[in-house]
């Protein structure tokens, strides 16, 4: 092809939103922010959609340090209906307020995390007002889970596609079955990120991988995602789940846990600017330096060196 060729066939490829197209949607957006001016008002919506199933929360029985939301709805792969979509919201306020845990673990029921949305919901409400609802419903619950101070942690088991893998990416860790899949197969159907967690996506793949996934609605088995560092466990069977999560027990300060969390979470995102950070850095220092459970644990380690020595000693 000539020179004069190639660039007419680039333009034409070339991605620009034109004035008249972004003037529109602001007035639409504009439209349908006032008509849903609450987040309940948009939550009630998503719930008349209904379409079956439900989302949970629970505190798990057997470690209370966890608690969990779980999605219901396993006869389709736990696909997300609008009314789980209202739960999940309202699962994830309750998952992130309770003060008697220090986790938050998402999974779906039934060996499966979840087959993105569902599919007679989703051509229900494709359209501007459904794009807008769903879009602002899910992005407010995935900033609440992912900026609350518990330490969320998905559990990818079965098939893990479209919407589902930007709740995944939400959480701060991602655990899998060694035989699941995630699918970030939105392209498939037409569209890109549209559950707000896009911007998790590129925290967790990188923006090469983010766009090669994407771009290509790429199948990816959790043994690539574990290499690349997405999912940090790999288990297989339920045993294993469950003594991983224990280490989340460990740590005998739920201060020290929750410094642990805020200091990641003020790197890790790119709102604040770097002076904003290392004041952010220097409070949660002060919030663990000095407490009580400092200057225990400082006693507890010279307890320890001391019984460490007499036994070398008692050794000799
Ligand atoms: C708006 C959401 C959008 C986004 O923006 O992000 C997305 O989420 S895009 C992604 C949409 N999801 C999909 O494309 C996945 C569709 N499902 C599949 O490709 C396959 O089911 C599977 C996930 C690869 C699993 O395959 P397999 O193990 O062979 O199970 P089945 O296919 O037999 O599924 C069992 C059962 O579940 C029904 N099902 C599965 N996914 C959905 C779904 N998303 N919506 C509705 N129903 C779903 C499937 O039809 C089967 O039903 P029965 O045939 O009645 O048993």
């Amino acid at each position: 092809m000539n020179t004069p060729g190639l660039i007419l066939r680039l333009a034409s490829h070339r991605q620009v939103t034109p004035a008249a197209f972004i003037h529109k949607h602001i007035q639409v957006i504009s439209q349908l922010s006032s008509k849903y001016e609450k987040d309940d008002a948009k939550e009630k919506w998503l719930k008349e959609q209904g379409d079956g199933g439900s989302v949970s929360y629970a505190r798990n029985g057997s470690n209370n340090d966890l608690g969990l939301v779980t999605f219901h709805h396993k006869q389709k792969l736990n696909a997300f209906t609008g009314a789980m979509m209202h739960d999940f919201s309202v699962a994830v306020r309750e998952a992130v307020k309770d003060e008697k845990t220090r986790c938050v673990v998402v999974r779906g029921e039934n060996g499966n995390f979840c087959s993105g949305g569902e599919l007679n919901f989703v051509e229900r409400i494709a359209s501007e007002e459904g794009s807008f609802v769903m879009n602002t419903v899910m992005m407010t619950a995935l900033k609440k889970l992912a900026n609350s101070e518990k330490v969320s942690i998905a559990v990818l088991e079965g098939s893990t596609m479209g919407g589902a893998s930007e709740i995944a990416s939400a959480c701060d860790i991602r655990v899998a079955h060694r035989k699941s899949k995630v699918g970030f197969v939105q392209g498939k159907m037409g569209v890109c990120p549209g559950w707000g967690g896009g911007r998790y996506l590129l925290k967790t793949l990188g923006t090469a991988r983010a766009m090669e996934y994407l771009a290509t609605a790429a199948l990816v088995r959790a043994e690539e995602l574990y290499k690349i560092g997405y999912v940090t466990h790999l288990f297989d069977s339920e045993a294993e789940l469950t003594e991983y999560l224990k280490r989340f027990s460990r740590l005998e300060s739920k201060n020290a846990f929750v410094a642990a969390k805020r200091m990641v979470a003020n790197y890790s995102g790119k709102t604040r600017n770097p002076k904003e950070k290392e004041e952010e850095e220097r409070r949660i220092f002060m919030s663990v330096w000095g407490h009580a459970d400092h200057k225990k644990s400082i006693q507890a380690i010279r307890d320890n060196l001391t019984r460490a020595k007499k036994e070398k000693k008692d050794k000799k």
